[in-house]
């Protein structure tokens, strides 16, 4: 009875124990539950944040998503975790260089940036202030963002800048070079009354030390639609002159078909006429014959009379009106060919004008580089004829560039003008003066000694020396430098013109103001 109340007493005591150990173990198994629930959400939420970064670990996140859920022990869960966090790792490794990279992209960026010229000046010390700032290293992707945002602020506030001060293209030097050719262009070209005022403005334009590629561009264009509209005109006139000349010659051609037709109408006339009075006066020598009455032989004479002066008459009525035809014909052909004379003169006329225009340098009124070619070709065959002296002289004034530049371009102008007629009032007759482009001259002087032509050309630049140049109240000498060559037997003419040239070269380079013959 002892004994089984002490195993009763032991198994109650095995039952709590049990129940205690059991209660243990469902509250562990809770604790695991949550744990692993604690695990799972994390990995959920770590998949959250890594997604997209690399394909590796989000399928090695989703791998262990589903098997947590699985795994009997925590411990199980380990490898996986160990794969999560080296793949973490490498990601962070990765993350990093990225924004390294990036960072010295930024920096490259500002550094472009910092070039810009025209870029105001308080964005150029923001830029160099973010530069700095640049130098920090970046620790996650939020600091990289807002950098980023910042640079391209700055490359919007530049562009502002240059929308609103719309900044011209820089003028370089070939720009000024194409402004200089146009206005040697411009003065060699004879624009119409009309186009002149805006001819002049374009030049001042040109002369300026402001003008903009766009003012260039626009002078260009400006100077080409005056030069088409020209050529245009001349065209239409042309056209015109043709009209008229084949309008008179159909009229002539129609006067003459029509004189043609009336003279072959008048010959049928005539012959009929002829054939009549020829069977007239042979029926006047048959009615004769048989005739032995002479009252009767007056009578058929004075008939056979009266129808041949009938006859005759109309012959003279055919005839006249024949010549008034004709005189009428005449009297067309000449008004029309008059007419188409005198268009034709005044188109000559104009022709010649316009000729004369294209040979005449607009600003000195002398003969402009075309003409001067044209001289020199006429000069050089007369040359090769009679062998006498014949000399090319090339005369450039000093320092001319430093007169536009402190006296402006209109005195330049002037000064041109004036140097212009000193040089063609220096010289006779038979002698020539051309404005060959800027401020050169060729001079082209004939039948002159050797002994003699350095003289005459001292003369000349004396006589420019002295020309009393006043410009703001300032007494301004103006010289210029001359080189010549006379022609030798054998040369060609531009050869000679080639050494002129170098001469004049010479003459510059001895400290101007001189003449030097070749
Ligand atoms: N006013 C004016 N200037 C002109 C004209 N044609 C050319 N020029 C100017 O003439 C000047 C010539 O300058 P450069 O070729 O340097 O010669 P420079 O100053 O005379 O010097 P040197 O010839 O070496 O003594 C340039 O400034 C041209 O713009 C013109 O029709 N009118």
């Amino acid at each position: 009875m002892k004994d089984s109340n002490a195993t009763v007493s032991q198994l109650g005591v095995l039952k709590q124990k049990l129940h205690s150990t059991k209660a243990a173990l469902d509250e562990m198994n809770e604790d695991r539950n949550a744990k692993l629930q604690a695990l799972l959400q994390f990995i959920g939420h770590l998949s959250l944040a890594c997604k997209g970064q690399s394909l590796e670990l989000d399928n090695k996140l989703a791998k262990l998503r589903h098997n947590l859920g699985t795994y009997e022990r925590i411990d199980d869960v380990l490898p996986d975790l160990v794969d999560v966090e080296r793949l973490l790792k490498g990601q962070y490794h990765h993350v990093m260089g990225q924004l390294e990279e990036g960072r010295s992209s930024l920096s490259k960026f500002s550094r472009q940036l910092q070039r810009v010229d025209s870029m105001p000046e308080r964005l150029k010390k923001e830029v160099s202030y973010f530069k700095q700032e640049l130098g920090k290293p970046f620790h996650t992707v939020w600091d990289y963002i807002p950098k980023v945002e910042q640079l391209v602020g700055f490359y919007e506030q530049l562009l502002e800048s240059q929308f609103e001060s719309e900044s011209p293209i820089a003028i370089l030097p070939k720009h000024r070079q194409l402004g200089h050719e146009l206005a040697q262009m411009i003065s060699n070209i004879e624009f119409r009354k009309d186009q002149r005022d805006q001819v002049l403005v374009i030049k001042e334009l040109l002369a300026s030390t402001e003008i903009d590629v766009e003012a260039l561009l626009e002078a260009y264009q400006t100077i080409l639609s005056l030069l088409l509209d020209n050529i245009a005109r001349e065209k239409t006139a042309s056209q015109e002159f043709l009209f008229a000349l084949n309008d008179a010659l159909s009229a002539v051609r129609e006067v003459v078909s029509d004189s043609y037709n009336q003279s072959q109408r008048s010959h049928q006339l005539k012959s009929q006429l002829n054939r009549e009075l020829n069977a007239q006066v042979d029926n006047v020598g048959a009615s004769l014959v048989d005739i032995d009455d002479i009252t009767e032989l007056k009578q058929q004479i004075s008939e056979q009379l009266a129808t041949i002066r009938a006859s005759l008459a109309r012959k003279e009525a055919l005839e006249q009106r024949e010549q008034a035809l004709l005189r009428k014909s005449i009297e067309t052909m000449r008004k029309e060919l008059n007419d188409l004379s005198s268009e034709a003169t005044t188109y000559k006329e104009r022709l010649f004008e316009q000729q004369k225009l294209n040979m005449l340098d607009t600003l000195t009124q002398l003969p402009n580089r075309a003409a001067m070619e044209e001289r020199m070709e006429q000069e050089y065959r007369h040359f090769q004829r009679n062998k006498q002296p014949l000399w090319l002289a090339v005369a450039d004034i000093d320092h001319f560039k430093s007169i536009n530049d402190s006296f402006g371009h209109t005195t330049g102008d002037k000064t041109l003008q004036v140097i212009a007629m000193a040089l063609k009032n220096s010289l006779r007759d038979t002698e020539f003066v051309a404005r060959y482009g800027g401020e050169e001259f060729v001079l082209i002087i004939p039948d002159v000694s050797p002994k003699d032509i350095e003289q005459l050309l001292n003369r000349v630049r004396e006589k420019i020396k002295n020309i009393p140049f006043k410009f703001k109240n300032q007494r301004i000498t103006v010289t210029v430098s001359i080189g010549a060559a006379q022609i030798l037997d054998g040369e060609h003419i531009q050869e000679t013109f080639e050494r002129a040239d170098a001469a004049l070269y010479k003459a510059k380079h001895e400290s101007r103001d001189r003449v030097i013959i070749d």
